[in-house]
């Protein structure tokens, strides 16, 4: 295992924002599901298990880039709210946030440019306040469609709920997949239900949200994603954020290397998702080595990586101002806290 260079996250003024308008990568142009292939996918859990207790993590990570690092995290988050009380005024404070994440005296002192964060994700109610609030920034509104979170609602409604999300303004759509497809084995059902989501969105980019805290086994994740990625998915994401279980290492593992396994099938680069209970800048560290090692820069970028996070930024935040003053302050505190 190759630990990350120095260099790696140099310079510090590359925070990825260049790429943030560059969403609109090649479609992916869709394959016939070989149920044969899927049935063959397999997770070595021991192999995958050792792995992500042997992450290098922060160790890869010198101290004296951490910032950078940090300021990349910050780029790479959909920031969100996804509550029963949000408020299209909530909405609006964190549309804030995301277009100035980090206050300016601390960019200065860290050499670092203006940047924001990835995208803002929301319920589709939310949809046209984001939308206003974020107006000439490029950065893109996310909505969670197809009857967040258990996606049970009746068919035609998700597939409606998608269509009004686009009408509404939201330029990524994430959407949840029926379980019960993955775990009754039922591949050809899960991929005609993301094909019909994914032609719902249009233009729009379609996160697929595996819920992979209910699908029971690594082996059923590696297949649920390779079977969305088939069917058109530009992200696959681990969970809503609300199921007991959400994103975890040994998760990521499975997915990452599906996505590996899928480019090299296909040449179509998919993007990756790890979302709810990432909360601390050191967790952030270690996806952001866990994707480098992985799958490389690329996946470093917007376009193919975000994390799912309601209150990461408020501890990046606050761990670059340690970085700058050597003190802890009260930090950003969530609109929902
Ligand atoms: O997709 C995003 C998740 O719902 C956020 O989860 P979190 O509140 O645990 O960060």
């Amino acid at each position: 295992m190759s630990p990350i260079p120095d260099t790696a996250m140099k310079p510090l003024h590359d925070t990825g924002q260049d790429h943030l308008p560059q969403l609109h990568r090649p479609r992916n142009p869709g394959m016939a599901l070989d149920l044969d292939w899927i049935a063959r996918v397999q997770a070595n859990t021991s192999a995958i298990e050792r792995r992500a207790a042997t992450l290098p993590g922060r160790r890869t990570v010198k101290k004296d880039h951490q910032a950078a690092w940090l300021a990349r995290a910050i780029t790479l988050i959909d920031l969100t709210t996804l509550a029963g009380d949000d408020t299209p005024g909530r909405v609006r404070r964190l549309c804030a946030k995301a277009r100035q994440p980090v206050r300016p005296d601390l960019l200065d002192a860290l050499g670092l440019p203006p940047l924001t964060t990835g995208a803002v994700c929301v319920y589709h109610e939310m949809v046209p306040a984001a939308v206003a609030a974020l107006a000439g920034t490029g950065i893109p509104v996310a909505a969670v469609s197809t009857g967040f979170p258990a996606g049970l609602s009746p068919y035609h409604l998700r597939v409606k709920e998608i269509e009004e999300s686009v009408k509404a303004g939201a330029a990524e759509i994430d959407i949840v997949i029926s379980r019960r497809h993955v775990l009754t084995g039922n591949w050809q059902a899960l991929y005609d239900e993301m094909r019909d989501f994914r032609a719902a969105c249009g233009e729009a980019h379609v996160k697929a949200i595996l819920a992979t805290g209910e699908l029971g086994t690594l082996k059923n994740v590696a297949r649920a994603s390779l079977v969305c990625m088939m069917a058109g998915a530009d992200f696959i994401k681990t969970s809503t954020g609300k199921e007991s279980v959400n994103a975890t290492l040994p998760v990521s593992l499975t997915m990452i290397r599906a996505i590996r396994a899928y480019e090299q099938a296909t040449g179509h680069k998919v993007g990756y998702k790890p979302a709810g209970g990432i909360s601390k800048a050191k967790d952030a560290l270690v996806y952001l080595s866990l994707m480098k090692e992985e799958l490389g820069d690329d996946w470093l970028r917007p376009d193919l990586f975000r994390f799912g996070a309601s209150s990461l930024l408020g501890d990046i935040e606050r761990q670059l101002e340690h970085h700058v003053t050597g003190a802890y302050s009260a930090g950003w505190r969530h609109p929902m806290a």
